[in-house]
């Protein structure tokens, strides 16, 4: 985890997982696995992924009653994963629950994985807090309202757009652990992002981790869009 780029495997096989890994074969990744590859393949992937030496965000999004929370997170612990995520809005007592559980479930000698909760998926408008969520707050009234329950209840940080970093940054401090998706190079499409800033801007608000899938995954040489996304990153061309 000692790297900003974390790669979202948003792929549906093991199969496209490998041949997109075999690109980076001499690279250890900070990957990420969401449910559309978790819910096809299991927990088999994750051993496959970190026999091959990569650092693991489960991305599951647990968002259930504390008890079930706890449960599931009782079992993902004995995965060995690196980072695991709940979404904020299940309330306090859920993410207590979800901590517990990954005490619990993790084995001795080997590290909890940290666990971070979703503020507002950075898909999530101002327009969509008012007219759908019924929120009747700024988006950044509300994600800070959200990081404060997950840091509150334990939790080591929080997912959000880096649009809100500077914000948590100067409340929470420099360990809380920011996640940002929603990166595009510049003149990239949004596609069904919004609230998206590029890589070096990520970097100048202060945010820990970005994660990028389409930008790398999609792109028609992977290798070099992931050396572009490192050269941003520090500010070069
Ligand atoms: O938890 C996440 O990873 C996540 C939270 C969020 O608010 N927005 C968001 O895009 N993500 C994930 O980040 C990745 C972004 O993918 P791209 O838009 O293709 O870069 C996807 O795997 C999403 O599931």
């Amino acid at each position: 985890m000692d790297q900003p780029f974390i790669v979202a495997l948003d792929f549906s096989s093991k199969e496209e997982v490998q041949s997109f890994l075999q690109l980076f074969s001499d690279t250890s990744l900070f990957v990420k696995v969401g449910m559309e590859l978790y819910f096809q393949e299991g927990p088999t992937i994750i051993d496959e992924l970190k026999q091959r030496g990569h650092y693991i965000f489960l991305d599951l999004k647990l968002h259930d009653i504390p008890n079930t929370v706890k449960r599931t997170m009782k079992g993902l612990a004995k995965l060995g994963v690196d980072l695991v995520n709940v979404h904020a809005s299940g309330g306090s007592a859920m993410m207590r629950a979800a901590l517990e559980g990954l005490e619990e479930g993790t084995p001795n000698g080997m590290k909890r994985p940290r666990c971070i909760a979703v503020t507002q998926l950075t898909s999530t408008s101002e327009q969509m807090l008012v007219h759908e969520l019924l929120v009747d707050r700024t988006m950044k009234d509300t994600v800070l309202h959200y990081a404060s329950l997950a840091h509150d209840s334990g939790l080591d940080g929080v997912v959000c757009s880096a649009q809100e970093v500077p914000l948590l940054r100067a409340r929470f401090g420099p360990t809380f652990i920011t996640v940002t998706p929603g990166i595009r190079f510049a003149n990239e499409a949004k596609g069904d992002q919004v609230r998206v800033v590029t890589p070096n801007e990520a970097k100048q608000l202060g945010t820990t981790y970005i994660v990028v899938g389409r930008s790398i995954t999609k792109a028609h040489d992977p290798h070099e869009a992931y050396e572009r996304l490192k050269r941003e990153w520090d500010g070069e061309q």
